[in-house]
């Protein structure tokens, strides 16, 4: 597990760099903010369920990192949102799927999206899959990479704050919405 860890924060990190490179911004600033001691990795089990086809496995969300790793086992379940309609993701266990995050698509000033993904139950076989979050510390302030920005400066606790407040108080997470200008 320490093995696969190390690559999929090698990954995440190169990945980031070269996203933020690409708008001309400066992308070791990834080195600085997201140290290991931030980021993570989940394992996620599915069990299999009878009422496949109104349980998710997982609420349609969006991740509120930078970047996501994933990868999934051969059972299949993840959907993602594409062009206001859901996609199923077709499992293959030798790739890995890289997922934009809310902290992304705020410094980027929305050049990369993060993406509403979902996980969808299986009636009969359990299913694994193991993510990777680059994630900064609490203290770190997300601004915009160019101006004019749209979102105002945040920093990771205060978003944090306010996903769980959404959750606890309407039921669901707004996001990024709730920080722009
Ligand atoms: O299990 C999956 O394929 C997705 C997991 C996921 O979206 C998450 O852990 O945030
Ligand atoms: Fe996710």
């Amino acid at each position: 597990m320490q093995k696969v860890a190390a690559a999929m924060s090698e990954l995440a990190r190169v990945l980031a760099r070269a996203l933020a490179e690409n708008l001309g911004c400066r992308g070791h600033f990834f080195a600085e903010d997201c140290g290991e001691s931030t980021c993570f990795l989940r394992l996620n089990r599915y069990p299999p369920c009878p009422f496949f086809q109104t349980t998710f496995g997982l609420m349609p969300h969006t991740d509120s990192d930078f970047l996501t790793i994933l990868h999934q086992d051969h059972v299949g379940g993840l959907q993602l949102m594409k062009d206001s309609k859901w996609v199923a993701v077709r499992p293959n266990p030798d790739a890995l799927i890289v997922n934009i995050g809310d902290l992304f698509q705020a410094w980027s000033n929305d050049v990369y999206k993060s993406v509403k993904h979902k996980v969808m139950t299986n009636w009969n076989a359990e299913r694994y899959s193991i993510a990777y979050f680059l994630c900064p510390s609490y203290e770190s302030t997300i601004g915009s990479c160019t101006e004019p920005s749209h979102y105002k400066k945040f920093t990771f606790k205060e978003f944090r704050k306010q996903v769980q407040e959404d959750v606890k108080r309407i039921g669901y997470k707004v996001g990024l919405p709730r920080f722009l200008l």
